[in-house]
């Protein structure tokens, strides 16, 4: 929608309206003092009733703040329509470490997981940066990122900064003490979802499936374990961010539900690359990338026989899994607890 269009909601539509579809119009109220203007009418109607002075604050007519809110209604979807249309992205190899060629172009589309493997060292996280900055051979690896098959150009790669690509790091640090609901409903509402409170409800109760100690609502998010953090983190991306690629380094330590996790990115039709030393979640991936000395050195598609090895590998995990909950709760750690 463009400014115009907008024009023609804000003049028909009630302000409750008009908040309901875009939850974010709530912040530029509040940047011009106007949470309190009657909802029960389109905007300008309601502006009639505000005081000139609060208005002379801001040196504006009240046709420009009428003006203003819709170029930032238009602002705002024009980041959520022009990322919808990403549905692949290709590497086109650089060189290694020792500065031979990679030789490779990789095309990964929406809905894909790809694994990274290799030493620690080797180059993965190198990797996941090249895609997330759409390296265009001026990184130390040369590689140049590609989307939906055609070369993009600087002005692109500015105005798709920071967008593209949602990073879900190993450390998830949060400095606001907000509880779990409030960080939620202010990703939800900055991001113009449409109905806060179930996607809000929704990405709560997925997290606390993926995570292994459940937490409630009320819980400050500066109080979460590193596994639940991380856990609330991946519910957020899969059910509230535009970003169509998400990147994940290194999932296995967060003691959370990590191959549920990645599945259940994948069903959003996102592009998901993940590095890691975990061979189910490897396995789990469509095909996996080999890095070695900084290059990629092979690209491996999961075969059906090694996707049924899958099974039984998840019997070691779980037996691991249930090891590392033993030790967690004070037990011993005896020959028959390892025959189970
Ligand atoms: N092709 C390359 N050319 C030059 N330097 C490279 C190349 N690939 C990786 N590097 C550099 O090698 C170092 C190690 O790489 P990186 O951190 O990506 O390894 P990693 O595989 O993620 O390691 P870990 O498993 O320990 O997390 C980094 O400084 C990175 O910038």
């Amino acid at each position: 929608m463009t400014t115009p269009d907008f024009m023609k909601t804000i003049n028909s539509q009630t302000m409750a309206a008009v908040i309901q579809q875009y939850p974010i119009a709530m912040d530029f109220l509040a940047n011009y003092r106007l949470n309190d203007i009657l909802k029960d009418r389109p905007l300008p109607k309601a502006l009639d009733q505000v005081e000139d002075e609060i208005l002379e604050e801001f040196g504006l007519e009240r046709d420009d703040i009428v003006q203003n809110f819709c170029m930032f209604l238009e602002t705002f979807s024009q980041t959520e329509t022009s990322l919808d249309s990403v549905w692949s992205i290709t590497i086109n190899g650089g060189v290694n470490k020792l500065k031979e060629p990679e030789n490779i172009s990789l095309t990964i589309s929406a809905g894909e997981i790809i694994s990274i493997v290799g030493p620690t060292g080797s180059g993965k996280s190198r990797l996941l940066n090249d895609i997330e900055c759409l390296a265009q051979g001026d990184t130390p690896t040369q590689r140049q990122i590609m989307v939906n098959g055609a070369e993009i150009d600087d002005l692109q790669r500015f105005e798709m900064d920071g967008k593209l690509v949602a990073q879900l790091s190993q450390n998830m640090n949060f400095v606001m003490d907000l509880t779990a609901r409030e960080f939620l409903e202010m990703h939800a509402k900055s991001r113009l979802t449409a109905n806060v409170d179930e996607v809000v409800e929704k990405c709560f109760q997925c997290a606390n499936e993926l995570a292994g100690e459940k937490f409630s609502e009320d819980t400050k998010v500066t109080q979460l374990s590193g596994g639940q953090s991380r856990a609330l983190m991946i519910a957020d991306t899969a059910y509230m961010s535009e970003s169509p690629i998400v990147l994940i380094d290194e999932i296995e330590n967060a003691g959370i539900d990590r191959r549920q996790a990645v599945l259940l990115l994948a069903k959003k039709e996102k592009i998901i690359l993940v590095s890691t030393h975990d061979p189910l979640l490897a396995l789990s991936a469509d095909k996996r990338i080999v890095i070695k000395n900084g290059g990629i050195y092979k690209i491996i598609v999961t075969s059906e026989a090694e996707k049924r090895n899958l099974a039984a590998i998840e019997k070691f995990d779980s037996t691991l899994l249930m090891l590392r909950n033993s030790l967690r709760t004070g037990e011993l750690i005896t020959e028959e607890l390892l025959e189970l």
